[in-house]
């Protein structure tokens, strides 16, 4: 499947134990016809009356803590299947809830964000996260310097620049902002530009993954630092590669994301030799 390009593989583990090690996921990456930015793992409840756990599994074997286009991509695939539009799931950052309308977008409530410099987490502590200072040695462009972070159940940093998100060279940078020292568990990079206080043009290198045509957390971390920096309304459209999503920071506190869902085909690993059977087509 693809949330606004970002491609996950929606893998069905119900009824079994089978867990997706990192050696299987860079195994199924570095396959051209299943190259995925991340794989988000269908399992059972973990106890009996709970919902469904999700794991999710970035390109280089890590795992995330939260996916907004991936959980887009999950309400997708069950509604198609059972028939209903709301679910709940568990992750490893909390209870999540996800809705497909009539129109076929599909909202997910991403839980709350989190400012506190050891919730995101960072190294050093820092008071106020809404402008952090970073050592980055000879990187030509100073914004690249100080960017607004947050967590979203994933950490994130935000970068303001004023012109253009494509002039600048995410992918040069992205890599050595992601493994900064700064950030103990890595972090997800997005340069940001707020058009207008309900308009922000967003690019992301994505821990783990690197480069994508969306990123669905990046997109509620730019709105909810937007909005605390008082560059931005609670409610925007941020504009990714991949298209626009729709993020609205509530009065409850709790973030969400709105934006469509794509099924590309369907098939079945066979887990002894690695090989795809492709069973159906978009
Ligand atoms: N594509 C995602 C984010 C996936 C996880 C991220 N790379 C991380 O490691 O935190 C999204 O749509 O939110």
């Amino acid at each position: 499947m693809n949330g606004l390009g970002n491609q996950i593989i929606v893998a069905d583990l119900r009824g079994t134990t089978a867990r997706v090690t990192p050696e299987a996921a860079i195994a199924i990456n570095a396959r051209p016809e299943t190259r995925f930015d991340q794989i988000m793992a269908i399992h059972d409840p973990k106890t009996p009356d709970t919902a469904n756990y999700i794991e999710i599994i970035n390109s280089d074997g890590s795992r995330a803590q939260a996916c907004g286009n991936g959980m887009r991509c999950v309400v997708q695939a069950l509604s198609a299947e059972q028939g209903r539009q709301r679910f709940t799931f568990e992750t490893v950052a909390g209870i999540l809830f996800g809705e497909e309308a009539d129109t076929g977008l599909i909202t997910v409530d991403m839980g709350t964000p989190k400012f506190a410099w050891y919730d995101i987490p960072l190294n050093e502590e820092f008071a106020d996260t809404r402008q952090v200072e970073l050592q980055i040695g000879p990187i030509d462009a100073p914004v690249l310097h100080s960017p607004s972070v947050a967590s979203m159940g994933n950490p994130h940093a935000t970068f303001w620049v004023k012109d253009d998100v494509w002039s600048y060279a995410l992918d040069r940078f992205g890599p050595l902002l992601e493994n900064h020292p700064l950030f103990p568990e890595r972090a997800n990079i997005s340069i940001a530009q707020v058009l207008t206080p309900d308009r922000i043009i967003l690019r992301t290198w994505e821990r783990g993954a690197g480069l994508t045509e969306a990123c669905g957390t990046a997109a509620c971390a730019a709105l909810v630092n937007g909005a605390r920096t008082r560059r931005t309304a609670r409610k925007a459209t941020v504009t990714v590669p991949g298209g626009d999503l729709v993020v609205e920071w509530l009065p409850d506190d709790h973030v969400t994301l709105t934006g469509p869902a794509e099924f590309e085909w369907r098939g079945r690993l066979d887990p002894a030799t690695g090989a795809w059977t492709r069973s159906e087509a978009a």
